[in-house]
């Protein structure tokens, strides 16, 4: 670098300082950083969602990302620790919260099976089956994660034997390779066979099933002619995808609907919301008006006390606030326009942009990365209309004071038809489902849940609390919608969109909130798969669980790869369809350490997300870390809390939290941890390489943490069973 462009790279990064501060203010306004002691941790629940029912009493969220520069940022290295004996136990640590459980969607086995379904044992079939499987060929059938967990010597096999699940199947184009389906022909016969011929039967099937090389290579039972047509609503794009009927592969592992097949396979069946169970057995589509307004919180209904919002349903008439594809001007500028909305409003979606104004210094240097010149654009323009609106909103309490007018471009309600229920709820607003009815101009691949008559939607609703919130409001929907619709809408260089993401469509504006649009996962959360799975003690299966995982990882590696942390991982955030994609969802705490104009990250400080799941670092006053391995951490964290069933602690920090410091004391003095060292796999081989692998993320030292892509690459990832198959795995 000659010091002509030293000099401009300085500037370069003066003025990126400064063109942030201004432009992307919203994304990269400082966190709050924390006091002077961990006392000033705020403590936030076991679910931070909309069920508890503490939800309004709880502490403002710290959902600001900081953006402060920092010239060293960490360098992130392995480091495997060497296991030795095992260490005496700690005491349970972690008492579940669980105070949105009730209102959580419960899970169980399956969702009814459809109209389309392969007959004979098609997983649709299965899916309807509560105690056993049903089939033709097998008699066995194995039901505790228990007898799967019982340390056998195999070990697994590599993605040789995936099955694609039928989410892919509308985006067959992605980023994944479907397989083949796995239509397993089982048949109920506990009571047929010997006890002592099923138990060594399954261990020998599953040993096989679990090992390097897979014993059983899948194409083997890969019959041209057999293949067939699985449970799925969109039975367009399943007709040009092999499918495997292969009757005589056998269940050996079953566990609240997870099964795993002697041939290595597996299944997830995740149970859908009731809601969607009903609406979909229904032949129309019922109207859910109530607003949050509307609901009396008592128990009583109190009708006369309270008032009806006269805009408590006005989302179907709500607007977008985004451009028109065509670059003509926007719903929200022709509607101000005609009701004189606000006179000082500029418009500034046209005017120059900083990234014009400093052309000479902004060179994108990271094509890669999510924010670069559309997003800052989106930026400017987004944020400007939300903070007019917001200063309305002071004046007279209300986005809009007049009804929204009917405009050229479609409705809110034309789009995404209306609403049906509601899923969740976050710190400003309520989560909704909508739904329209199927045209003929909806041809897949579709980007959101459907079946075969609608089209799902979710849809968040946000609203400011208090005058006071404004600021933090504005951070938290421009940061929310941008980095969403940057990540699923990512174009860039050719790439398709990540399958473990969440798509973010639109961002619209009612008379009463602001409105994100959403794709609708009908299965809800894993928050809520955890409570429903009371039988196991809120364990899965380990190598459902490792599936998972996996499916987290590639989640997170996208956005690392494309400059965003998300800084909020725990289970209320992972979505997922019934048969088993994961979504990551909530990016309103994400933050930004690598936008395109930049080749280095940007390291951050301040406390983030949710206690449970932060990293050490981020309770050290004034440190500063990268977002990275934070987000490694906290997918640790959900991992653990997947096979455990709990929490290992209520917060990672030595002077809070005893269970912590016994972890710290033990790995100190002993290097192991009692918990991890008793952790059991279906094999040795996968327990081993998990348990080394679990040490490398809980490093609390953050220089000493494994990173996303090195973590992807240990033994255990690479072994782990995935449903879904990644181009470049
Ligand atoms: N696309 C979706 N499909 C299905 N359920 C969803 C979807 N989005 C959100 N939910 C449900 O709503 C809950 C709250 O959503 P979300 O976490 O996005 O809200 P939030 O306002 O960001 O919450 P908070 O800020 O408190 O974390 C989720 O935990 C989930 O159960």
């Amino acid at each position: 670098m000659t010091a002509q462009d030293e000099r401009e790279h300085q500037g370069f990064t003066d003025t990126r300082a400064r063109s942030f501060s201004e432009s992307f203010k919203c994304l990269f306004k400082p966190s709050r950083s924390r006091g002077t002691s961990p006392s000033n941790v705020t403590r936030l629940p076991y679910r931070s969602s909309s069920s508890s029912p503490k939800r309004h009493s709880e502490p403002p969220r710290r959902s600001t990302i900081s953006a402060q520069l920092d010239s060293k940022a960490p360098s992130i290295r392995q480091h495997t620790r060497t296991l030795r004996r095992c260490s005496p136990g700690i005491p349970n640590p972690f008492k579940r919260a669980g105070s949105g459980a009730s209102n959580s969607p419960t899970r169980g086995r399956s969702g009814p099976n459809k109209k389309g379904e392969a007959k004979d044992g098609s997983p649709g079939n299965s899916r309807s089956t509560s105690n056993g499987f049903r089939g033709t060929q097998g008699l066995y059938s194995r039901s505790s994660s228990n007898s799967s967990c019982d340390g056998s010597n195999g070990t697994t096999t590599s993605s040789e034997s995936h099955w694609a699940m039928d989410s892919l199947l509308d985006q067959s184009d992605n980023d994944v390779i479907p397989y083949r389906g796995s239509n397993k022909d089982i048949v109920n016969g506990r009571d047929k066979v010997p006890d002592d011929f099923i138990s060594s039967y399954e261990k020998d099937a599953l040993q096989r099933a679990t090992s390097y090389p897979n014993s059983l290579p899948p194409k083997q039972l890969y019959h041209e002619g057999l293949y067939t047509i699985r449970s799925h609503p969109d039975n367009e794009s399943l007709k040009s995808l092999p499918r495997f009927a292969g009757s005589d592969v056998t269940c050996i592992i079953e566990q609240d609907g997870f099964k795993v097949y002697e041939d290595g396979s597996h299944e997830h069946n995740v149970k859908v919301l009731e809601l969607v169970t009903r609406l979909e057995k229904s032949d129309y589509l019922p109207v859910h008006r109530q607003g949050s307004l509307s609901k009396p919180k008592l128990g009583i209904a109190l009708s006369g006390l309270f008032k009806h919002h006269k805009d408590e349903c006005d989302i179907e008439n709500a607007l977008s606030l985004l451009p028109n594809e065509d670059g003509s001007e926007t719903n929200y500028k022709k509607q101000s326009t005609d009701r004189s909305f606000d006179k000082n409003e500029k418009d500034d979606s046209n005017s120059i942009s900083p990234t014009q104004n400093r052309k000479e210094y902004l060179k994108i240097v990271n094509p890669e990365a999510s924010l670069g010149d559309d997003e800052l654009k989106l930026i400017n323009s987004l944020s400007s209309k939300i903070h007019t609106s917001l200063q309305h909103y002071l004046q007279e309490k209300n986005l809009k004071p007049e009804a929204c007018a009917r405009q050229e471009a479609p409705t809110f309600q034309e789009s995404y038809g209306h609403p049906v229920g509601i899923v969740g709820a976050g710190a400003y607003g309520e989560v909704k489902v909508c739904a329209r009815s199927r045209t003929e101009s909806d041809v897949p691949p579709f980007q959101t849940y459907h079946d075969d008559k609608y089209i799902y939607y979710a849809v968040k609703e946000l609203k400011p609390r208090t005058d006071n919130d404004l600021e933090r409001f504005c951070t938290k929907i421009t940061s929310e919608f941008i980095i969403g619709h940057s990540l699923s809408h990512y174009h860039k260089n050719g790439q398709k969109p990540a399958p473990n993401i969440l798509s973010v469509f639109d961002i619209l504006e009612s008379s009463s909130s602001f409105i994100e649009v959403m794709e609708f996962c009908p299965a809800g959360d894993l928050y809520g798969m955890l409570v429903g799975k009371s039988k196991s003690k809120g364990q899965l299966h380990p190598l459902e669980a490792d599936c998972f995982m996996k499916q987290l990882l590639r989640g997170v590696k996208f956005m690392h790869d494309h400059g965003i942390a998300h800084c909020d991982l725990k289970p209320e955030n992972i979505l997922f369809y019934p048969h088993g994609l994961l979504k990551i969802c909530d990016f309103g705490t994400s933050s930004v350490f690598q936008t395109a104009w930049e080749r280095r990250v940007h390291t951050q400080r301040g406390i983030i997300g949710s206690e449970p799941y932060m990293a050490p670092e981020e309770f050290v006053n004034g440190e500063y870390y990268d977002p990275r391995l934070i987000d490694c951490w906290s997918c640790g964290v959900v991992y653990v809390s997947m096979v455990l069933g709990h929490h290992l602690w209520k917060v990672a920090s030595r002077e809070k939290d005893m269970s912590f410091d016994t972890f710290c004391k033990e790995m100190t003095r002993i290097k192991q941890f009692k918990v991890f060292e008793e952790l059991k796999h279906v094999n040795s081989e996968l327990a081993t390489s998990r348990k080394i692998a679990l040490y490398c993320i809980f490093q609390w030292e953050p220089k000493k943490r494994i990173s996303i892509d090195k973590l992807l690459s240990t033994q255990w990832m690479k072994h782990t069973n995935c449903c879904l198959i990644y181009e470049s795995s």
